[in-house]
């Protein structure tokens, strides 16, 4: 192995300190506690598990933990009442609405329904416009986390070829637009992309944001290239086993060969986006409350 590994749960750890710290002045010289609501649709286990340990990290650092779970088979119409009770409550700062909701509800509605200062997923359209724009805005966790660990890793990232794989609203496109306006020249590659491995050959950044697991090869990149793997997938347990192993959308073992730089899974990308989450809850609240915004923990 060549490759340097990221330590994203580290560096998410650090994030969380300076968040801690931010949490504590807030409290002390302007009276006020950041809040963050968390809605949980349905049963589903692994985003039990996921939303319980946001609001154990939430209250971690010193702000309030608000959640909400409804039965899946609650009425889009209860959903968007609660979303509304959340805007007007002047403890609330933050508001997550955990994804993918149950069938019958239009996830767009409900988004566009939060108020898009309260939007700390930055999913909200104004939020998604602004970003495009270079506006003020309120943006998605988990390309935000990328951005600091590839700042961190290589500094100004100015004429640097950034290759994303995978075109979703909630990873592909933002990421794109952040390293676009880190000045990086950025291709959007996906799963109608012709010649995946031709423009890979080229980039000195790569985040991978598909959902296949493994899928990324080690030859397929350029040496040296920073690798961020955005890929959360469960294999099938091996025989005997109750879980299969979580693995990324890189093909970690080879890729480490090539690459100069890779995040593991777990414990790179994972633990970022939940930092800053919570890092996202502190500046909704700085805004809402015309205080200075902490350094760093924005994009
Ligand atoms: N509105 C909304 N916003 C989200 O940000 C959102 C969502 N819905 N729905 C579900 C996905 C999933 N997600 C994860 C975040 C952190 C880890 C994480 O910390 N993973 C650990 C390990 C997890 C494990 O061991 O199972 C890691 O990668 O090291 C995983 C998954 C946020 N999501």
């Amino acid at each position: 192995m060549s490759a340097d590994v990221i330590d994203g749960k580290a560096f998410a750890a650090n994030i969380r300190e300076k968040v801690a710290a931010e949490v504590a002045r807030m409290k002390e010289t302007a009276g006020v506690t950041p809040g963050l609501a968390v809605v949980l649709v349905g049963e589903d286990p692994a985003s039990q598990v996921y939303v319980r340990s946001k609001g154990r990290m939430t209250r971690e650092v010193g702000m309030e933990s608000f959640e909400h779970r409804l039965n899946d088979d609650v009425s889009e119409q209860e959903l968007l009442d609660l979303v509304e009770t959340l805007n007007a409550d002047p403890k609330v700062h933050g508001i997550l609405v955990q994804l993918p909701l149950p069938g019958h509800m239009d996830s767009e509605k409900v988004i566009n329904t939060i108020d898009p200062r309260k939007d700390v997923d930055g999913f909200h359209i104004q939020n998604a416009g602004r970003l495009m724009t270079g506006q003020k805005s309120m943006v998605p966790c988990t390309p935000l986390g990328c951005l600091m660990l590839l700042r961190d890793r290589l500094g100004d990232l100015a004429g640097l070829e950034a290759v994303v794989i995978g075109r979703s609203n909630i990873v592909g496109k933002p990421m794109a637009q952040l390293l676009l306006n880190e000045r990086c020249t950025v291709t959007i590659t996906h799963s109608k992309t012709k010649d995946l491995q031709a423009h890979l050959k080229r980039a000195d950044i790569v985040v991978a944001a598909v959902g296949r697991a493994e899928m990324v090869k080690g030859d397929w990149l350029k040496p040296g290239a920073c690798v961020i793997d955005v890929g959360i997938n469960r294999l099938e347990p091996e025989p005997g086993k109750e879980k299969g192993r979580l693995v990324g959308d890189v093909d970690f073992a080879s890729a480490s060969e090539v690459a100069g730089a890779i995040t593991p899974v777990p414990g790179g990308v994972g633990p970022m986006t939940i930092a800053c989450l919570l890092a996202n809850t502190v500046t909704a609240c700085c805004r809402e409350n015309g205080l200075a915004e902490p350094e760093g923990l924005t994009a």
